[in-house]
């Protein structure tokens, strides 16, 4: 990449006054001129080709790298280095693995404007929302790390002095399988875990947003991981499928749309190899009109809008109680107007543009298809052209409120994965549950009210792996993260992460005669 660990600090600079090779990272001019794969402690470039692909910068339509799909050769060799890495790593003590992932940690922490420019040019998101991504990347290399010292089995006491001990294992060599909205993110939320149980991972990230990885699987060797630990493979289906079918993988930890999610449990269950699915979602907030309506509104901006709505747990579909729907829809327009969009490196933008173009169409077809069904839009669903001409070809689009919602139109019923909320009135508790839950994507929900009863109750029935009570969107690294139903199982974050990169080992030991009848 065109920036090092030295330069980190330079961040900070106001731009007028960075280096040239800062200068760079600003919105229409980076370009990555390094390889994207890294295998054995080092970028390289791929050992064969499954063709090529391009990477652009959103915010202004350019490509900013061509490079190479890994064939077979490429992801033989990287998953034979991360097994000769296992090796050596999986014979480390938690506290040796621990003090190597704080390390890291403490990198990503250095570097964090300079990881959060890369991924801001690659993904388009707004830097300031880049920069919270960072801090739960290190937050959660940090969090498992503290586990790694800490993972420890069982003693069981059996009859005649005899006893029973288990041991937590690692599995093998992990693969990872990324999407586009949370590229730096996503890689640290399954390495973490892996690597702290001590496993190798062979990364693969989605092609729309091949660099940041890159930034990781360095700061991964710098921190002290033998060379091969974590390895990084470029490509779309082809090589995904690749790996997931290798025969030395012993794990997959996807996250994606839930087709894909579908293919890779296939794949998968041919070796018999264990899957965790972050899938996709089209989650409920729930108003109810006790609640405070400063913060509701908040609340439904905070799930709606992050990363021009590009995030798998967003709650899309916004019932609210029938009493205050008036005066949360006058409200949530008025902020969402005023929400400003543009390039996502300057500091007060908070919307930059869709990932790429035909995404950016496939969210716009669902507004329109939301009117030819009866929706009404009151604010945005429609191109945006910044005034800045270095921006004219990026994929911007407004952020869209939608009325007049019924719960089998096809906005209210499918992931829209775009900056587009649909608002439902209700009237009684039981019948916005019903509603609620009635949807094959189980992955997040929310509820808005002052009554710590109700939103008890409520969540409780709720059928989605990740509630929030008067808030939304929050990702401690603390608290389990994952889906019900269609959005997937296995979890990520939280102590339970562990569970899923590891196997039980029980060893039964006897102190006196074998008791055989024979
Ligand atoms: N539950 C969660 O934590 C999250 C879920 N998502 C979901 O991801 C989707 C958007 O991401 P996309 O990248 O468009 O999803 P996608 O499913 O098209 O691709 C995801 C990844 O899978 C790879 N892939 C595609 N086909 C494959 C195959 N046959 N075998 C192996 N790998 C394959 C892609 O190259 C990419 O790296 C949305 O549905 C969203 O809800 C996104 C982020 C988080
Ligand atoms: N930080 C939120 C993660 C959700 C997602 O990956 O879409």
């Amino acid at each position: 990449m065109l920036l090092g660990a030295g330069l980190a600090a330079l961040a900070r600079l106001p731009r007028s006054l960075r280096p040239a090779s800062l200068a760079a990272m600003s919105t229409g001019t980076f370009v990555v001129s390094q390889p994207l794969n890294y295998r054995g402690g080092a970028r390289v470039d791929p050992a064969d080709s499954s063709g090529t692909e391009k990477a652009f910068e959103p915010a202004t339509g350019r490509v900013i790298a061509t490079f190479t799909c890994s064939g077979e050769k490429e992801v033989n060799l990287a998953v034979q280095d991360a097994k000769a890495a296992f090796k050596i790593w999986s014979q480390k003590s938690g506290m040796e693995r621990c003090r190597i992932l704080l390390e890291a940690a403490r990198i990503i922490r250095e570097r964090k404007d300079e990881i959060a420019t890369m991924e801001t040019i690659n993904n388009g998101k707004s830097i300031f929302e880049a920069r919270w991504d960072i801090d739960t990347s290190w937050q959660c290399l940090e969090y498992f790390a503290g586990l790694a010292g800490s993972m420890a089995g069982e003693y069981i006491q059996l009859p005649g002095g005899s006893f029973g001990y288990t041991r937590r294992e690692p599995l093998g060599v992990c693969v990872g399988i990324g999407a586009w909205n949370y590229p730096f993110q996503i890689a640290c939320w399954k390495s973490a875990p892996a690597l702290a149980c001590g496993n190798a991972m062979v990364f693969k990230p989605s092609p729309f947003t091949p660099a940041s990885v890159l930034l990781l699987a360095e700061i991964y060797t710098e921190a002290g991981m033998p060379p091969g630990l974590f390895n990084v493979v470029q490509g779309g289906a082809a090589t995904g499928q690749l790996l997931c079918q290798h025969p030395d993988v012993a794990k997959v930890s996807f996250t994606g749309s839930v087709p894909t999610g579908m293919k890779i449990m296939e794949m998968a269950a041919k070796g018999i190899k264990p899957v965790t699915l972050e899938l996709g979602g089209k989650s409920p907030l729930i108003i109810f009109s006790d609640c405070d309506l400063e913060n509701v509104v908040k609340g439904a901006m905070m799930a709606n809008f992050l990363t021009q709505g590009e995030v798998c747990c967003n709650g899309t579909r916004v019932f609210v109680q029938r009493e205050i729907l008036d005066e949360f829809t006058r409200e949530v327009v008025k902020r969402t107007q005023k929400i400003k969009i543009g390039d996502p490196l300057l500091e007060d933008t908070r919307m930059g543009p869709l990932i790429n173009r035909p995404h950016l169409e496939r969210v716009l077809g669902f507004v329109k298809l939301a009117k030819e069904q009866g929706a009404k839009v009151l604010c945005g669903g429609d191109i945006h052209v910044p005034e800045d001409p270095k921006l004219k070809d990026g994929y911007y689009m407004r952020p869209c409120v939608l009325t007049n919602c019924r719960d089998d139109m096809t906005c209210v019923k499918e992931e829209i994965f775009g900056p587009v909320m649909s608002i439902l009135p209700f009237d009684t508790e039981a019948e916005v549950l019903e509603r609620a839950n009635d949807t094959s994507f189980g992955l997040a929900a929310g509820v808005f009210t002052r009554d710590i009863q109700r939103a008890h109750r409520v969540v409780a029935k709720l059928q989605a792996g990740m509630c929030f009570i008067n808030n939304y969107n929050v990702s401690p690294v603390e608290l389990p993260f994952g889906g019900y139903k269609k959005s997937g199982f296995g979890r990520e974050n939280g102590r339970v992460a562990i569970e899923y990169y590891s196997q039980l080992k029980t060893v039964c030991v006897e102190m006196g005669e074998v008791e055989s009848v024979f």
